[in-house]
């Protein structure tokens, strides 16, 4: 008792709360209040008896008072006064609830340490477990490898036991064949020995053979050919005598004919040689035979250059409304008006007094223009104005002169640049004799260059021929002066390149630009009238219609003005002569069909067909010029 009572201040006093005791007594609940404390403490003293030894050396006493038998009751006595104090402090119950509440927090704390050590047992169990398993992997593992070395030793065996026994079966079979190779080889032996002894019995009865018959025809060749030679000699005898006797009948017919001859000549000369009049007659005639013959062939050439260079029209002019010479104009001009007239039937024209050409309303009205002014210009003897049409290919420059010409009441010639280059040399002299020959027109003549730039670019050009510069500067020379006779329109795709003199003498300068939307649809009315609806009419002239096939007629099923504006509203980019195209593609389209039908589907079909087309070829331009 005295123990505990020793022990109590430590144990339960509120200042020593935080010294932990790891004495199992001390870790049940903390006694109830003074009375019970004292019987528990009873309790405990047998309990603790037995740790008092070591108890007591964690106590310090540095003045203990020890009786005889060696107990020092301080201790005792300081534990007494400090329950006593604790019960008669007004605070005692608080301080058994904060003492029990830090006895809850060590077993709390206890409880912690618990699941602590049993997670700690799970790991450990775990671990165990991990380690069984490897244990099981690796002697799986080392059992496996010990069957594939057992099978691998197997195998091993079973390959040498068949090698072994392939060995000895080969040598079996090497044994067999020799013997049978041996057996052959005799059997061999024995059939060449008979054969050959047969073949040589043969041979010395074809060599016997062949050598009587080789005698009988040494004989026969002998009594032929000497029976040849006979004859041969015969026959050349007879042959030899013949041949004499034809060349000594051939000689005398050649001097009998050649002593006629020289006697008539002879005769002849002779007469002439004495007769001085009939000689000057037979030289003189001869002379004048030669001399008529040469001079009739040469004047008739050199008349007809002559009429050729005055009348003919020059050769660098492609097409001309006045025709070859002058009588072909009146029959063309015939064969023109007569092509008006029938021009005027409905439907031929657009309406405008344009004829097939579809331009822009304003470019169409400035053309109009300028062929009523070139008319009075004609007619005033004022001088003409030049022109200059550019704008992209096929937009209809060519026809707009055309009609230009034909609007004015002037002849026109068309010329092409291109064709200027070639003529080298040449060149000067041909562009004077054009000028000649346009200025001959009564009417006038409208002189259309297409592709002006090949032959009118600029003079500096380091590529251009000595003779193109001349052939340039002729012209230049010729349209120096306002010209009464001549309008020089020129067509171009790129009047940039245009030399500088020639820019000068353009009075009017004119661009034709891609058609728009509402040209593209009458382009595509025209042309549908033209290639599709008129396809299968009859040529007006009989012998048109006698000669040529008429082609079939094509039937036009649903394609109304919509479908059409809606191609139009598609070709966006397209040139007149490409939209030409395009309505020549659809009547090839209609031919290769079966029934010769076009409905608006098929028609659809080429226009999207030709638009991809278009498109891809301005791509492959685009990327053409990129790549220069
Ligand atoms: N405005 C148009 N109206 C009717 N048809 C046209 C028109 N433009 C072009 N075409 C068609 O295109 C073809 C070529 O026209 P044209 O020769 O007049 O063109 P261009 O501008 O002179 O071309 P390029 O510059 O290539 O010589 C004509 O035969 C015609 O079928």
């Amino acid at each position: 008792v005295d123990h505990a009572y020793a022990d109590a201040p430590f144990n339960f006093s509120p200042f020593s709360s935080s010294s932990p005791s790891t004495n199992p007594s001390e870790a049940s609940p903390p006694s109830p209040p003074a009375q019970e404390a004292t019987t528990s403490r009873d309790e405990s003293w047998s309990s603790s008896s037995s740790s008092s030894s070591s108890s007591s050396q964690r106590v310090r006493n540095d003045n203990p008072r020890t009786t005889a038998t060696g107990f020092d009751p301080e201790a005792l006595e300081r534990g007494v006064t400090a329950l006593r104090e604790i019960n008669s402090s007004p605070n005692a119950k608080k301080v058994f609830e904060v003492m029990k509440k830090q006895e809850e927090t060590r077993l709390a704390e206890l409880g912690a340490k618990k699941s602590e050590f049993q997670a700690l047992q799970a790991q450990h169990e775990t671990e165990r477990q991990r380690v069984m398993y490897e244990e099981q992997k690796k002697l799986v593992q080392q059992q496996a490898q010990t069957k594939a070395q057992m099978a691998r030793y197997e195998d091993e065996l079973a390959r040498k036991r068949m090698q072994a026994e392939n060995e000895s079966h080969r040598a079996r079979n090497q044994e067999l064949v020799k013997m049978q190779e041996e057996s052959a080889i005799r059997l061999e032996q024995a059939r060449h020995a008979t054969e050959e002894q047969i073949q040589a019995q043969r041979r010395q009865t074809e060599k016997e053979k062949a050598e009587i018959e080789r005698e009988t025809i040494r004989v026969k060749a002998m009594a032929e050919a000497e029976g040849r030679a006979h004859e041969a000699k015969l026959a050349e005898e007879v042959n030899k005598r013949m041949l004499v006797e034809r060349a000594n009948a051939e000689r005398e017919k050649w001097v009998a004919a050649i002593n006629t001859t020289f006697d008539h000549i002879g005769g002849g000369l002779r007469a002439i040689l004495t007769d001085q009049n009939k000689l000057v007659v037979a030289v003189g005639g001869a002379t004048a035979l030669a001399a008529g013959v040469y001079t009739t062939r040469e004047g008739a050439r050199v008349i007809w250059g002559y009429v050729d260079r005055i009348l003919g029209q020059p050769s660098l002019i492609r097409e001309s409304s006045r025709g070859k010479y002058p009588w072909s104009g009146v029959f063309s001009r015939g064969v023109s008006s007569l092509a008006q007239k029938s021009d005027k039937a409905p439907g031929a024209q657009n309406g405008n007094g344009f004829g097939d050409v579809i331009l822009n309303p304003s470019l169409q009205k400035r053309i109009k223009q300028l062929a009523s002014a070139t008319a009075n210009t004609k007619s005033h003897q004022a001088p003409f104005r030049n022109m200059l049409f550019y704008g992209p290919p096929g937009t209809g420059k060519t026809m707009a002169a055309r009609e230009l010409a034909r609007n004015s009441g002037l002849d026109y010639a068309l010329m092409t640049g291109g064709d200027v280059a070639p003529l080298g040399a040449q060149a000067v002299t041909k562009i004077h004799q054009l000028f000649d020959w346009a200025k001959k027109s009564q009417r006038g003549l409208l002189l259309f260059i297409d592709e002006a730039d090949a032959f009118l670019c600029e003079r500096n050009k380091k590529y251009m021929s000595e003779a193109q510069r001349s052939a340039l500067n002729a012209l230049l020379f010729r349209t120096g002066d306002q010209s009464k006779d001549i309008v020089l329109a020129l067509a171009t795709n790129r009047p940039g390149d245009l030399d500088s003199a020639v820019a000068d003498r353009i009075d009017e300068v004119l661009e034709f630009p891609l058609p728009g939307e509402d040209e593209r649809f009458k382009l595509l009315k025209l042309y549908l009238d033209k290639y599709i609806a008129k396809a299968g009419e009859k040529k007006s002239g009989w012998l048109t219609s006698l000669f040529r096939r008429q082609p079939q007629k094509i039937e036009i099923k649903g394609l109304s003005d919509d479908v059409i504006r809606e191609a139009a509203a598609k070709t966006d980019g397209f040139s007149g002569r490409e939209i030409a195209k395009l309505m020549a593609s659809v009547q090839a389209a209609v031919y290769g069909s079966k029934d010769c039908i076009l409905d608006s589907n098929l028609f659809r079909e080429v226009v999207d067909y030709k638009v991809a087309e278009h498109q891809q070829r301005k791509k492959l331009a685009g990327s053409e010029g990129n790549n220069n």
